[in-house]
């Protein structure tokens, strides 16, 4: 098991550039950075070789997460963006391999965070989403890449709540890099047991994220971690666990996931810092790894 960051924990847009952080993750002892893909089709050619060397000096993995937007939705009624969807997921995927990035993930197979006040076709989006990841799964796989599909709370989006939901979804993609992906602030909302819906994922589960339940860094809330390791361990979870803390008010960040009050208590950057390197001791003690 390898043990990663989202570097988003001390941003405030997904826009913000990630080259900068894989040597503080190093230095901080963790294995991998997960960094945003939203904007990688920004990067030049020699940013993404550059970011590239730092990881491989560091001794860094990368991942990547992406919360498409509603004009890149896969499952959208509208063939015009279900298109510029394809489009866009194969443009990145082409750049994410550029950093020898082998996950992603997040609401791949929909849009993220969901707009309510449209009416919701669960049915509709689950099945053009179907189809939707279906048809990048071996342009992805060709690259090496596992797309790895988030099942998030009901506040958030509405075709996957649950890990069953999730495993269904996947099993009818039927492609071997197309995997599901749990986050335990997700989780902690829709799922009757964490263990279960562990165990429910089985060998299908293919990134997994932490987080309290108020998305403070694991270890200083009542997420029972200890449960949620004996299940990794018993399904014999060998992939990343990525720490995706959210703390910070303002900016993009800060509004898609509803952050209206600081959860830092006022940190500091190297206060930030070291609640990170000791959510990751907490973490490599109570999942492995
Ligand atoms: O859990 C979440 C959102 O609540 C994330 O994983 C998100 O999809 C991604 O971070 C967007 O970049
Ligand atoms: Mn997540």
């Amino acid at each position: 098991m390898k043990h990663g960051i989202y570097y988003s924990y001390w941003e405030h847009e997904w826009s913000a550039k990630f080259g900068p952080y894989v040597e503080k993750v190093a230095k901080l002892g963790f294995d991998i950075i997960e960094v945003a893909a939203h904007h990688i089709n920004e990067y030049s050619e020699a940013d993404l070789a550059a970011i590239k060397q730092s990881a491989k000096d560091n001794g860094i993995i990368l991942t990547a997460g992406i919360g498409p937007s509603k004009t890149k939705n896969l499952s959208s009624p509208d063939a015009d963006v279900r298109k510029a969807g394809k489009a866009f997921f194969e443009q990145t995927l082409t750049n994410v391999a550029k950093l020898d990035i082998k996950t992603i993930g997040g609401a791949l197979h929909s849009y993220w965070p969901v707009d309510y006040s449209k009416p919701v076709d669960k049915e509709g989006d689950r099945a053009r989403g179907v189809e939707g990841i279906h048809g990048i799964a071996d342009f992805a796989n060709d690259l090496g890449i596992n797309l790895c599909i988030e099942v998030l709370n009901r506040f958030e989006n509405h075709v996957l709540n649950t890990a069953a939901e999730g495993v269904a979804f996947v099993t009818e993609v039927g492609k071997p890099n197309v995997k599901v992906m749990l986050d335990t602030f997700h989780m902690n909302i829709e799922e009757d047991s964490f263990g279960e819906a562990i165990r429910t994922a089985g060998p299908l589960l293919g990134h997994f994220h932490t987080g309290e339940s108020n998305r403070r860094v694991p270890g200083v809330g009542r997420m029972p971690w200890h449960e949620i390791g004996l299940a990794l361990r018993e399904i014999n979870y060998t992939g990343a666990v990525v720490m995706e803390p959210f703390v910070k008010t303002g900016g993009t960040i800060g509004s898609d996931i509803r952050v209206w009050r600081d959860l830092t208590n006022g940190a500091d950057e190297a206060k930030m810092d070291e609640d990170a390197r000791n959510a990751l001791a907490f973490s490599r003690f109570v999942l492995g790894g």
